[in-house]
């Protein structure tokens, strides 16, 4: 069977968009962090998040996810979209969650970097299946001025 044709279910993520203003002039900010070593896509800069366990909502495992990753206890995360996106080593479905609180200080328990960016992001490379949700928030961003 060709791989278009085959039935592996998708891995299903949560993705989290953490929003802030910016300290400079008040403009929304959004948290990129890089993808750390041993991963497919290591050093690219991509939405915190990860796969959603058995049994955990997309909720749930955001929470899970900011926690072991960046040692922080979000608050409520507002589903926003689902995009899909096909990789060599995967497919997955993204499920994209806005949160704008969250308590505790910033550790980078992976070794990762982290960076606060506007529109358009500064850093560089940026993870493809994360290009649809900035575009998507760059249009936002447009119909809002
Ligand atoms: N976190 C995150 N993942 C993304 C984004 N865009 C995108 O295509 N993905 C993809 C890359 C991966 O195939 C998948 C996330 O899986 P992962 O391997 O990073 O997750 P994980 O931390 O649970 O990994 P693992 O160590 O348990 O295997 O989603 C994004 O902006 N953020």
């Amino acid at each position: 069977m060709s791989q278009a044709m085959s039935q592996a279910p998708r891995t299903e993520v949560a993705v989290g968009i953490l929003l802030r203003p910016s300290p400079d002039d008040g403009r929304e900010q959004f948290l990129l962090g890089t993808r750390p070593a041993g991963k497919p896509y290591a050093g690219y800069w991509e939405f915190p998040g990860g796969k959603i366990e058995a049994g955990e909502t997309v909720e749930q495992a955001l929470r899970r996810e900011f926690q072991e990753e960046l040692g922080i206890t979000i608050g409520a995360a507002e589903l926003w979209r689902t995009t899909e996106h096909d990789y060599e080593h995967a497919q997955v479905r993204l499920h994209w969650c806005k949160v704008r609180d969250w308590s505790g200080q910033f550790e980078m328990r992976e070794g990762q970097q982290i960076a606060w960016q506007s529109l358009p992001p500064s850093v560089s490379p940026i993870l493809p299946g994360a290009w649809p949700v900035l575009d998507a928030l760059a249009r936002q961003a447009a119909e809002n001025t």
